[in-house]
C-alpha cells in the first residue's frame, strides 16, 4: 500500500492570481481528504508565490491525514515547521529563485548540516524525509544523516518513461532496495502523473508514499472541464 499525498501548491497559485480566496486552499485540502487522499503536501517557497506561510498555519489545524511540509531548511522554514509540527517534513535543497525543485541533496557534503536539522525536527516528533536523486551514494549518505525517510526525485523517471520505461525505473528500484535494506522509508515525487504512476508503483518495491501536485491538478482540470461547461450551458439556456 502506497499513500497518496496531494501537493496543493497549484491551488494556491490559482488563488494568488486574483488576490482573493478563490479557490480556497483549506476547503480544497478538506475535499481532497474527503475524496480519499491520504496526505496533504505543501511547499512554501521564500517568495510565497503559491503556498504562503499563513496557509501552513491555517492548514495544520484542519488536515486530518498526514500533513507534509516541504522546503529548504533555512531559519524561517525551520521556525515555521517547528511551530506547526506537521506529521512529516521533507527537506529539499532548493535555491531561492528556482522555478521548481530541480535537484536532490548531496548527502555527503551536507551530512553534518542535515544531521543537525534532522535532529531538531525529530526531537519535536516530526518525521523527516530528504529529497535525493536516485543514486546509491546519496542513499548511503542519507542513512548517515539520521533521516527517517528519503524522497526519490522522480523527474528523471518521468522524462525517461517517455523513451524507455524499463531503463528509467532501474535506478529507482535499486535505490529503493538499498534504502529498505538500510532501514529507511521510501517516498517519491516530482512529475508523477496518471500516465506514469501505475508503472512506477508496480515496479517500485517498498514505496511508502508519493506526493503529486502539478500533473494531478492539471488532470483534474481536464477531467472536470466537461461537467462544469455543461452546467454553465444549462444556466444559459
Ligand atoms: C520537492 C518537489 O519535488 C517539488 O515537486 C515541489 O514540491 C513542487 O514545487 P512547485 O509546486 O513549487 O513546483
Ligand atoms: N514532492 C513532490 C511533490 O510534492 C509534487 O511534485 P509535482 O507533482 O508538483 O511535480
Amino acid at each position: 500500500m502506497t499513500r497518496l499525498s496531494v501537493n496543493i501548491n497549484k491551488i494556491a497559485t490559482l488563488r494568488n492570481a486574483r488576490g482573493g480566496n478563490v479557490p480556497n486552499v483549506v476547503e480544497a485540502a478538506q475535499n481532497i481528504e474527503a475524496f480519499g487522499a491520504e496526505g496533504i503536501t505543501v511547499h512554501p517557497r521564500p517568495d510565497e508565490r503559491h503556498i504562503r506561510y499563513q496557509d501552513v498555519r491555517d492548514l495544520v489545524n484542519v488536515v486530518q491525514t498526514e500533513f507534509n511540509i516541504e522546503g529548504n531548511p533555512n531559519p524561517e522554514f525551520m521556525e515555521l515547521v517547528l511551530q506547526n509540527k506537521p506529521a512529516q517534513v521533507t527537506l529539499v535543497p532548493d535555491a531561492e529563485d528556482v522555478l521548481t525543485s530541480n535537484a536532490g541533496w548531496d548527502t555527503i557534503k551536507h551530512k553534518s548540516f542535515l544531521q543537525e536539522v534532522i535532529q531538531s525536527f525529530k526531537a519535536e516528533g516530526i518525521r523527516t524525509s530528504i529529497f535525493v536523486n536516485p543514486d546509491k551514494k546519496w542513499i548511503e549518505g542519507a542513512k548517515a544523516t539520521g533521516t527517517d525517510r528519503i524522497e526519490l526525485y522522480t523527474e528523471a523517471f518521468a522524462v525517461g518513461f517517455q523513451h524507455d520505461k524499463n531503463e528509467a525505473i532501474k535506478p529507482y528500484a535499486e535505490c529503493a532496495e538499498l534504502a529498505h535494506h538500510l532501514g529507511l522509508g521510501i517516498n517519491a515525487g516530482h512529475d508523477l502523473s496518471l500516465q506514469n504512476i501505475q508503472f512506477f508503483k508496480q515496479n517500485m518495491p517498498y514505496l511508502d508514499e508519493v506526493s503529486i501536485g502539478h500533473a494531478l491538478i492539471a488532470e483534474s482540470l481536464y477531467e472536470g472541464l466537461e461537467s462544469v461547461i455543461k452546467k454553465y450551458l444549462e444556466f444559459l439556456k
